[in-house]
């Protein structure tokens, strides 16, 4: 995946020049101050924001004009910064409403609920408890979402992402809001995910979640890459040290 794509909003140009390359089966971070552009890259890739110019592509498959749903089903599925749960839905019920964009049945199929309909419906469950079962979540597949621990509704988030069957799994701040413990529980799970051959991008604040568990970072500031390297490789840059001088890193 490469991105090299100015977004100007409200004549603000958020993102500018920016070009970097996610290599299959790796973990890759995006770091960098506040407002730096982050979020907006994650935009771009998912077709919430259009850029005014440059290249996105996935696998040779450029991304740019193709709407959300299609650039799920080529297999990049993504969190968001802030929780978006469905709250008053069950556990399942939300890991369902992301495999749904994958079923292929019909109108008609789905008023008529054919045969090929149910079979659908049934692989959808499948595939949802086993997402679910991923996190740690079965057991409570039938509790309201919102009854979940703040850690365990961002558990559910990616359980939710894992049910399109993604090859690209891209989280906002995966461990915003968690504990020690739940951020521990989630670095087993990402590490667990690239073990079974899904590419992650992260966004984390957490910089010693970064550093174990990223083989590449690309940082930005003010929407620009300032530095791309290995842990070690970003710990010494002389730039990004600059950029989070006086930044609260832990
Ligand atoms: N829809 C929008 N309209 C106007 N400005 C926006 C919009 N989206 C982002 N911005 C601005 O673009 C810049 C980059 O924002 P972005 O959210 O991508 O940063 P970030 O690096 O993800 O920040 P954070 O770490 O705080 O989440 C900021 O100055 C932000 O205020």
């Amino acid at each position: 995946m490469c991105s090299d794509s100015p977004r100007t909003s409200g004549g603000l140009t958020a993102v500018n020049n920016v070009s970097f390359e996610v290599e299959a089966g790796t973990v890759v971070g995006l770091i960098g101050p506040n407002g730096a552009g982050k979020t907006t890259v994650f935009n771009l890739i998912t077709a919430i924001y259009r850029p005014d110019q440059g290249e996105i592509s996935f696998d040779q498959t450029s991304l740019i004009n193709l709407p959300t749903h299609r650039i799920v089903s080529l297999g990049i599925a993504r969190t968001f910064q802030t929780i978006r749960l469905f709250q008053n839905m069950s556990v399942l019920e939300n890991v369902l409403a992301g495999c749904h964009c994958q079923m292929k049945a019909g109108v008609i199929s789905s008023m008529f609920h054919t045969p090929r309909q149910r079979k659908e419906e049934g692989a959808a469950i499948q595939k949802a408890l086993k997402a679910l079962d991923f996190v740690g979540l079965r057991d409570q597949a039938e509790q309201l979402s919102k009854n979940l621990s703040y850690g365990n509704q961002r558990l559910l988030e990616i359980a939710r992402a894992l049910g399109t069957e993604p090859r690209l799994l891209i989280l906002d701040e995966p461990a915003g809001g968690m504990n020690e413990q739940e951020t521990a529980l989630l670095v087993t799970f990402i590490e667990k995910l690239r073990d079974m051959g899904i590419t992650v991008l992260l966004i984390e604040h957490d910089m010693s979640l970064v550093m174990r568990i990223c083989e590449k970072i690309v940082v930005l500031e003010y929407g620009s890459k300032i530095a791309e390297g290995t842990p070690e490789e970003i710990k010494r840059d002389a730039r990004v040290i600059e950029a989070y001088l006086g930044v609260d890193n832990d």
